[in-house]
């Protein structure tokens, strides 16, 4: 039986995927597996049970990613689940930010008891006059799923697009419209579009990405679109340049508190990817993941462990976190063959400072041979399933 701790509200499609062997609810304890959406990590405290925690979404800023290495403990993300909810929602902001739309529906409602309201509303329309988008150039800075995803939705909408993104994976470059242009620097970017869409992750090298150095560089009424993470943007320097009219709109699903009640400012409650479709698809990735790695040790979408998928072949599979240092894998092998044990399969991946080692065996691995697999040096931990 496996015990799963929800952190969030994570949907009863993706929940169903688990069978009789698992128990879950919120309060949980001595817990194998987490499963989060937004809800911090950074105070909690990690039981020594806890073999994987499952973000069921992109970004895990909301994760002690080293801590959770350090322990051992494989954290898992559902790349591209919410992609397309993130998509929709961005195209809704482009044109939130083009066309007055807001502004004049607050206007619209104060119009109550107007009797000739009619009248009034075909009167004030000119208020609120706002640019298309067709022919204009949007800025996309990282182009990962949900980055290539609203360059391409934007190409269809006639809009000329120009995409950064120094890391650029193999199937997004693939997935890129080839009339998307490729941004060779940030410069180009902040100097040559009307509109700016910013979806890279948070960490220490992204925090206040977007700040005083680049908005200077922008064209005068830049709208800037943010559905990644609010601290990737200088809010301070973000206030003064929307302020002096440099930036003509934000738009933001993170809310800060300097940031509510500004004009010209739009901040949505973190709703990229509240939609029924992608919390099903999260969950639902989410979910397997947690069981091939409880069940099969396999890791699938990990973003702190190397990823490892191996068929079982065998009744015994030992999974094996390791220090990515030299003589693990020949000291294990020598165990091994000093109790005479016959390796079937063994796999070893390495991801920076970590590595992750697959054995598989027909034969019995006593308790004794696994704790001396675990107290060696540079062993983080040692999990023997037993296929009945
Ligand atoms: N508003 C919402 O509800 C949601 C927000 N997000 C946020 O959006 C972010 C992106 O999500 P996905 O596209 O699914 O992730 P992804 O991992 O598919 O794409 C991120 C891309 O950013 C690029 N990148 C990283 N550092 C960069 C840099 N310094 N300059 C330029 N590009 C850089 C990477 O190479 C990658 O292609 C997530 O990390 C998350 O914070 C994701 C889903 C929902
Ligand atoms: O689960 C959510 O609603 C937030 C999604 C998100 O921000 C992400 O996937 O990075």
């Amino acid at each position: 039986m496996y015990n799963i701790k929800l952190l969030n509200k994570i949907s009863k499609i993706g929940l169903d995927v688990f069978d009789e062997n698992y128990s879950y609810n919120e309060e949980m304890v001595n817990e194998d597996a987490i499963l989060v959406r937004s809800a911090s990590l950074h105070e909690y405290d990690f039981g020594e049970n806890l073999k994987a925690i499952a973000r069921a979404g992109a970004g895990v800023n909301n994760i002690p990613i080293d801590k959770c290495s350090e322990k051992g403990i494989v954290v898992f993300n559902t790349p591209g689940a919410n992609a397309n909810a993130v998509k929709e929602l961005v195209l809704c902001a482009l044109f939130l930010s083009s066309r007055k739309i807001i502004e004049s529906i607050r206007w619209v409602d104060t119009l109550k008891d107007d009797q000739n309201v009619a009248k009034t509303a075909e009167k004030g329309k000119s208020n609120f006059v706002g640019p298309e988008i067709e022919g204009k150039t949007l800025g996309v800075i990282g182009l990962g799923a949900i980055g290539v995803n609203v360059a391409n939705a934007a190409i269809k909408l006639g809009m000329k697009v120009k995409g950064y993104d120094p890391y650029i994976g193999v199937n997004a470059a693939w997935a890129l419209s080839k009339h998307a242009k490729h941004a060779i620097s940030l410069d180009e970017i902040y100097q040559e579009c009307d509109y700016i869409t910013i979806h890279i992750p948070s960490n220490s090298e992204t925090k206040g990405f977007l700040n005083q150095d680049a908005f200077a560089q922008m064209k005068d009424g830049v709208k800037i679109l943010n559905f990644a993470r609010g601290d990737l943007v200088n809010n301070e320097d973000l206030l003064v340049n929307v302020a002096n009219g440099k930036v003509g709109k934000y738009i933001s699903d993170f809310a800060a508190p300097e940031l509510i009640g500004q004009e010209n400012i739009i901040i949505l409650p973190h709703l990229g990817a509240s939609t029924p479709e992608s919390e099903d698809n999260c969950a639902k990735m989410a979910v397997k993941e947690v069981i091939e790695y409880l069940e099969n040790g396999n890791i699938i979408n990990s973003v702190n462990f190397p990823d490892v998928n191996q068929a079982r072949i065998s009744k015994t599979r030992l999974c094996i976190i390791n220090k990515n240092v030299p003589n693990i894998l020949a000291n294990i092998s020598k165990l091994f063959a000093d109790h005479n044990l016959n390796i079937e399969n063994m796999v070893n991946r390495s991801r920076g400072e970590y590595a992750y080692t697959i054995i598989d065996t027909n034969d019995e691995v006593r308790q004794d041979i696994i704790e001396r697999i675990e107290s060696a040096k540079g062993i983080v931990s040692v999990r023997s399933i037993v296929k009945e």
